[in-house]
C-alpha cells in the first residue's frame, strides 16, 4: 500500500487553477521529488496535502485513511509534517528547544515551561533521533542567529523530524543553499528511508532532486506533465523543453 495516495487534486484560488488534478503517489521508504517552474503549483499541492489550504477536488490518502478533510494539525500527529519555504526558528531558543517545541507540537508556551523539567523521555527522545540523524550535534546548543543560512535550513528540517513523521514534505529545503551545502543535505535526505521517512521533496535545485530522489514529478501550470526515475525525467524531452530549457538548471513563467 501506498503510504501517499493523491487522487485527481485540484486547487483553486478563485479563478486561479493552481493545480489541476493532480494525482500520484509515494510508497513507503523512498524519495519523491518535485520540481517545477515558479507559479507550477508546487506550494499549493504541498498546503493542500498537509491540510493547509483545502482542495477543491479531489482525495488525499496517508497511509490508508482519507485526510482529505483533515486539519493539519490533525495530519501532522498521524504523521505528516512539512516545512515551509520561510525558515522560521525561534530565534531566543537554542537550536535543541527549537526541536523540542516541534517534538511536543502543542502550543509555545507549554513546552516552554516543560523545557525545565528533568524527564521529557517522548520530546527528548525524538530530539535526540532528528539531531543524529541529521548530524545537527554540534549545533544543539547555539542559537539560530549564529547559524549559517544553510544550518538553520537543515534545523528547519530537524523540526520537522522532530514530530517523528512517516513522510516529510519539504518546501524548497535547498533555497539559498550554495552548492555544497545543497550536496551535504542531499547526503543527510538520503538517510531517512533507512530510517523508515519517506520524502517528498520540492525544489529547485535539479542537481538535488535528480541526485537524490527515486521518482520524479514534473509540475508545468498545475499539471504533471512527467513523472518517472532521475534518468528518465533527464532524458524526457517534454521535460528539456518545459522546464530544463537549454542547459539551464532552473527556468521560470517570468
Ligand atoms: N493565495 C493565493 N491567491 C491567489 N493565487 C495564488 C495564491 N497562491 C498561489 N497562487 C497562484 O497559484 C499558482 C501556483 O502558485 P504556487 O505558489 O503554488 O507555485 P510554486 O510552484 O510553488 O511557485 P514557486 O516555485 O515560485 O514557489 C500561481 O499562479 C500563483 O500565482
Amino acid at each position: 500500500m501506498a503510504l501517499l495516495e493523491v487522487q485527481d487534486l485540484r486547487v483553486t484560488y478563485g479563478g486561479v487553477v493552481a493545480v489541476d488534478g493532480v494525482s500520484f503517489s509515494v510508497e513507503p521508504g523512498s524519495i519523491v521529488g518535485l520540481i517545477g517552474p515558479n507559479g507550477a503549483g508546487k506550494t499549493s499541492l504541498i498546503d493542500a496535502l498537509t491540510g493547509y489550504h483545502r482542495p477543491s477536488a479531489g482525495r488525499v490518502v496517508f497511509a490508508g485513511d482519507d485526510v482529505t478533510s483533515v486539519k493539519a494539525d490533525r495530519r501532522s500527529r498521524l504523521g505528516l509534517a512539512r516545512t515551509f519555504q520561510s525558515v522560521e526558528l525561534f530565534d531566543d531558543l537554542t537550536v535543541e528547544e527549537n526541536l523540542l517545541v516541534a517534538a511536543e507540537q502543542v502550543g509555545l508556551l507549554q513546552p516552554l515551561r516543560d523545557m525545565f523539567l528533568p524527564h521529557r523521555p517522548r520530546g527528548a527522545e525524538a530530539v535526540g533521533w532528528a539531531t543524529s540523524l541529521l548530524n545537527l550535534n554540534s549545533l544543539s546548543g547555539r542559537m539560530p542567529t549564529d547559524l549559517s543560512h544553510g544550518q538553520r535550513k537543515l534545523v528547519s528540517v530537524g523540526r520537522a523530524l522532530a514530530q517523528r513523521p512517516r513522510l516529510v514534505l519539504l518546501d524548497e529545503p535547498a533555497a539559498g543553499l550554495d552548492s555544497r551545502e545543497s550536496l551535504e543535505l542531499g547526503q543527510e535526505l538520503r538517510n531517512l528511508p533507512d530510517n523508515d521517512v519517506s520524502v517528498l521533496l520540492v525544489d529547485h535545485d535539479m542537481g538535488l532532486v535528480l541526485g537524490v530522489c527515486d521518482h520524479v514529478l514534473v509540475l508545468d501550470f498545475g499539471r504533471i506533465i512527467a513523472a518517472g526515475s532521475p534518468d528518465e525525467i533527464r532524458a524526457n524531452a517534454t521535460v528539456i523543453e518545459a522546464y530544463l530549457g537549454s542547459g539551464g538548471s532552473e527556468e521560470s513563467h517570468g
